[in-house]
């Protein structure tokens, strides 16, 4: 049996201002920061110790991912930041205030954007400042690679090999892992592992700094997994990232 743990990055200064976020690169607020911590003593609570780390280019994930481990002491692990792992991109929508979209669109419309499968927001202009083809940490990449929006089949299609070429065979070499990435490139990993339905889907919600341990059976296949710490506190923020798009 092997076990990966998987965790959404804590309070974002964006999750705070309800801004949808995707590859804009914020930073922790302070409570993000005390949800790392808190991440860690769990996770060293229940005996758990790393071998290798994923996280993606972004720094929400990566502080995250420093602090989970500084409370673990476990800051020599080394750590792979693989831009596969990012948020989904959430084209035309990032900057703009989730409820004050949904005023505007209707909370339908907005959930669809949020959570559908494969319905993408409105691209960014290839000319918009925002687009990432002049960011350093993405010159290794295709300019075809690099998304003006995505839906979350899209997301699916980056995170999969991302997992099929790296993780899993450092899974199955042995190595005890711990990913902090983000709510959506974490649902596109959690649809393939459990099989989640493309309209099932849009009923599952991530919260963050919360660490949701996978156990697997030899093929990889999902035995059982679960968050570790308050549980009536996790159904609690689930609930208010499922309402984060809605107008009241
Ligand atoms: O804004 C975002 O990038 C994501 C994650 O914070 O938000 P949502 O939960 O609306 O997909």
């Amino acid at each position: 049996m092997y076990k990966i743990v998987f965790m959404r990055h804590g309070e974002s200064t964006w999750n705070l201002a309800n801004r949808f976020t995707g590859w804009v690169d914020v930073d922790l607020t302070e409570k993000g920061v005390a949800e790392a911590r808190q991440a860690g003593k769990l996770l060293k609570e229940a005996g758990f110790s790393f071998d290798l780390a994923y996280t993606s280019v972004l720094k929400r994930a990566i502080r995250t991912l420093w602090t989970t481990l500084d409370e673990m002491d476990q800051m020599y692990v080394p750590v792979k930041n693989d831009w596969r792992l990012n948020e989904r991109h959430y084209g035309a929508l990032q900057g703009l205030n989730k409820a004050e979209t949904a005023a505007q669109y209707g909370d339908e419309q907005v959930l669809v954007w949020r959570r559908s499968y494969d319905t993408p927001p409105n691209p960014l202009e290839p000319s918009d400042p925002r687009a990432s083809f002049n960011d350093p940490r993405y010159a290794g990449l295709a300019r075809e690679q690099i998304p003006l929006t995505e839906c979350l089949k899209d997301t699916v299609a980056r995170v999969l090999p991302a997992w099929n070429d790296s993780i899993a065979p450092a899974i199955r070499a042995g190595k005890q892992i711990i990913i902090s990435a983000h709510g959506n490139s974490l649902r596109a990993l959690i649809k393939y592992l459990d099989g989640i339905s493309d309209n099932d889907i849009v009923g599952l919600n991530i919260p963050n700094g919360q660490p949701l341990v996978y156990e697997l059976d030899a093929d990889l296949k999902p035995i059982k997994s679960y968050y570790l710490g308050d549980q009536s506190a996790i159904q609690a923020a689930l609930a208010a990232v499922a309402n984060q798009g809605k107008s009241k």
